[in-house]
């Protein structure tokens, strides 16, 4: 299983030119009312101070699509504005691209793209002049039209910024990101709002941007959008990094990951012979039976499908189906947190 627990980067420093984006130990506390006083003040007790991130570390391999997945509040947003420079770390390393984001150089940020959740985009201006007006600010811009057309932002591009749905805007803010060819991109949500279809065309874009080398840190709370995108997932929940690695090291069933396993007979065979469930094989496992199905949980090992099967050869009993459910990164995140993601 995964590391369950927040984690320091063995290789952060060893690697540094293969890691887009190293975070050691980040803490990041925020006044407990919301901009209410720029910073806790000298007498503020810990109840007076939120912990957006507690001690989160993790790394972005260049060429590599990373993402940080938990449900609201759990503290990615901030992670992700303390990467790009935006938020200053209460304490704890990051360095982007090898260098510290919060003293960041006009040429460092010249090389990172950031699509922020909410936009962040003038909202009297059209979506295309806006486009055109970030790509003449780069020496190598992208191709901006051939962008435009990719994610359908002719089809609005004469309606102004504020008159935009959610789903619009971020297609715009999508492309500004993009407008410099940047060697790392941040993304925060960045199919948050959209239909499926325009889901579709991002996922596809995001896919190019990897195949590319383009390295990609985004956050996300859609198991989808991990699932089909990442290298490597960070499950992050209270500001902390609960699990990590690619979705296959996530999902694989364990011993603390229970697989499940269902059968479904004829109810004539579900009742015929004795059924193995004493047999070694089956220790750990939970057996459960309804009139046709039977399913299995636990451990679902080589030794105990051949012991399943040895019982269909012995009782001639055929299964009208038989499936091993594979688990989602939503089972990972329940066995963790005891909630659901969303
Ligand atoms: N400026 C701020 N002042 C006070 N609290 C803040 C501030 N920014 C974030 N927080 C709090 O820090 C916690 C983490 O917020 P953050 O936005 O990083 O989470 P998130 O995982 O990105 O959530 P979401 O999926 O809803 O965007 C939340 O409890 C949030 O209310």
């Amino acid at each position: 299983m995964p590391a369950q627990s927040p984690t320091t980067p063995s290789t952060a420093s060893s690697t540094a030119s293969a890691s887009a984006l190293s975070i050691e130990r980040l803490v990041k506390e925020f006044p407990a009312r919301r901009r209410s006083r720029p910073s806790p003040g000298p007498g503020a007790t810990r109840a007076d101070v939120v912990h957006a991130v507690n001690g989160l570390s993790l790394e972005a391999r260049r060429g590599e699509v990373t993402a940080l997945l938990g449900p609201n509040g759990a503290g990615k947003t901030t992670t992700l504005e303390c990467a790009q420079g935006l938020q200053r770390p209460t304490s704890g390393t990051v360095r982007l691209l090898g260098q510290d984001p919060w003293r960041a150089s006009p040429a460092l940020r010249a090389r990172v793209g950031v699509m922020l959740q909410d936009g962040g985009l003038p909202q009297a201006v059209r979506p295309l002049e806006l486009l055109r007006h970030v790509a003449s600010l780069y020496g190598s811009p992208r191709n901006m039209d051939e962008l435009v057309e990719r994610l359908g932002i002719n089809g609005f591009d004469r309606t102004v910024v504020r008159r935009l749905s959610g789903g619009q805007r971020q297609r715009v803010a999508l492309a500004a990101a993009l407008a410099g060819r940047p060697e790392v991109v941040f993304l925060d949500e960045p199919t948050a709002g959209m239909d499926p279809q325009s889901r579709n065309i991002v996922v596809d874009l995001v896919q190019q941007l990897r195949r590319e080398g383009t390295s990609i840190i985004l956050t996300t709370h859609l198991l989808d959008d991990a699932q089909r995108l990442a290298d490597q997932v960070y499950i992050v929940d209270h500001g902390r990094v609960m699990a990590q690695g690619s979705v296959a090291e996530l999902v694989a069933p364990g011993e603390d990951a229970p697989a499940v396993l269902a059968l479904t007979l004829a109810p004539e065979h579900l009742d015929a012979g004795r059924w193995p469930w004493e047999a070694p094989e089956f220790a750990g496992i939970q057996v459960a039976r309804d009139e046709r199905t039977v399913t299995l949980t636990g451990p679902i090992t080589p030794p105990l499908l051949e012991a399943v099967t040895r019982w269909f050869t012995a009782t001639g009993a055929m299964p009208e189906s038989l499936s091993l459910q594979p688990r989602t990164l939503e089972d990972v995140f329940l066995d963790i947190s005891g909630r659901e993601i969303r």
